[in-house]
């Protein structure tokens, strides 16, 4: 039996002679709403492209519930939607029929079966009354939204997100987050989600890895963050603390 959804041991990564990931070590349980912390060239998206199986750790093991992915990585990545690179979506093209595109690729859905998904998803994210409308017309929080759209038309348990909220714009970043706290009450969806803004994540992540020169500096929930940092309610604060008394 296992009981988290990503359990990332030990996992470490070279690229060339350059130490990018060393030895970290965490556990994702079902429903969390995981927030992957660290400045610029951290190793955030490094580690998320191991945890996606883009790239194979050069030391450690990535067990995806339970699923090692390097040794079975199509079954372990299943259940995974994942955003690590911007997702490629043909601009002259609707979103409904970009999504539709996709869905075929699923061989265990009908035809039928499949086009009712993509109505399902674009329904989810809010995107049905402009699904007909070319990706190129559309802002980048609806693109963003497809880019999930996506995610979900395999019914995933996991979805992992590398900085989503990028250059979205208030409205874009609270339509996220809404999309997000949703997907995980009411289709039980767990995220691991990178940021380098905490102001993003500290309202949506019940716990938080913090990484530093590829190393993991901290880790543990909100609360425990906040309290052995002394910083009251300032978790941005707690953040710089705890990357400038790790020099
Ligand atoms: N293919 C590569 N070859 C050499 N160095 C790399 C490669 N990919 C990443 N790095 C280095 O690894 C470090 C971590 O990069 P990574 O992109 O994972 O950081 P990040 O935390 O996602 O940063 P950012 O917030 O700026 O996106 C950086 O110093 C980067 O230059």
């Amino acid at each position: 039996m296992h009981d988290s959804v990503i359990f990332a041991r030990n996992v470490t990564k070279y690229i060339g002679n350059c130490l990018i990931i060393d030895h970290i070590t965490l556990k994702i349980y079902p429903k969390d709403i995981y927030g992957l912390l660290g400045i610029n060239g951290a190793g955030k998206t490094t580690f998320l492209r191991l945890m996606t199986g883009l790239i194979a750790p050069t030391e450690g093991e990535i067990l995806i519930q339970g699923i090692n992915i390097e040794k079975n990585r199509k079954k372990a990545l299943l259940k995974m939607g994942a955003i690590v690179e911007s997702p490629v979506f043909f601009p002259f093209m609707s979103g409904r029929k970009n999504l539709q595109n996709l869905a075929r690729l699923n061989p265990s859905m009908s035809g039928k079966e499949q086009l009712e998904k993509v109505e399902e998803v674009l329904e989810i994210v809010g995107l049905s009354n402009r699904g007909d409308d070319k990706v190129k017309t559309y802002s980048l929080g609806m693109k963003q939204r497809l880019g999930i759209a996506q995610a979900l038309l395999n019914n995933p348990d996991l979805i992992i997100l590398d900085e989503p909220f990028n250059g979205l714009d208030p409205i874009g970043k609270k339509e996220l987050r809404d999309l997000i706290v949703k997907l995980q009450n009411e289709k039980n969806i767990t995220f691991f989600i990178s940021s380098h803004l905490l102001d993003e994540l500290r309202y949506l992540c019940n716990k938080f890895m913090i990484i530093h020169q590829g190393k993991m500096i901290w880790q543990g929930d909100k609360e425990t963050l906040l309290s052995t940092t002394n910083t009251g309610n300032d978790l941005e604060e707690a953040f710089i603390q705890l990357i400038q008394n790790y020099h």
